[in-house]
């Protein structure tokens, strides 16, 4: 999805900005612990809203947790490409998993 990559090549770029200036940047600045705190924080309120049954708070805290896992893959030198392609693999599979059933079925 196209937000998906232009939002990993705005996270690249952050990272020779100066911390003082950028929200992302002073998140590298503060290390792997600091993005992994803010994504177990994220998740809680997610959990938290869904718990609410609020919808709209449910949508803001996934972009919350999206954001900050987007981050931790820049700051690992990943890709979310490599999550997508993840994810279609899976999806690939459980097709052919789906078609297997469906000829077993018809068979
Ligand atoms: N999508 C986001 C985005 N989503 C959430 N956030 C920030 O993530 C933080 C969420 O933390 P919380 O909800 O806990 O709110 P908070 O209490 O203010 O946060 P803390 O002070 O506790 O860290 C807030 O500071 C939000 O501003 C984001 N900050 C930046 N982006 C994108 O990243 C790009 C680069 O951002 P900068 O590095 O700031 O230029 C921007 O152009 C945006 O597109």
């Amino acid at each position: 999805m196209d937000v998906l990559k232009e939002l990993a090549r705005v996270l690249e770029e952050r990272k020779s900005q100066d911390p003082q200036k950028s929200y992302v940047a002073s998140l590298y600045a503060k290390g792997l612990d600091a993005i992994l705190k803010k994504i177990g924080e994220e998740a809680t309120e997610t959990v938290m809203a869904a718990k609410d049954g609020n919808s709209d708070k449910i949508v803001y805290e996934v972009a919350d947790l999206w954001f900050h896992s987007l981050v931790l893959l820049a700051h690992q030198g990943l890709s979310p490409d490599q999550v997508l392609a993840e994810l279609q693999r899976r999806f690939g599979l459980s097709g052919l998993e789906e078609k297997a059933g469906r000829s077993e079925r018809s068979g």
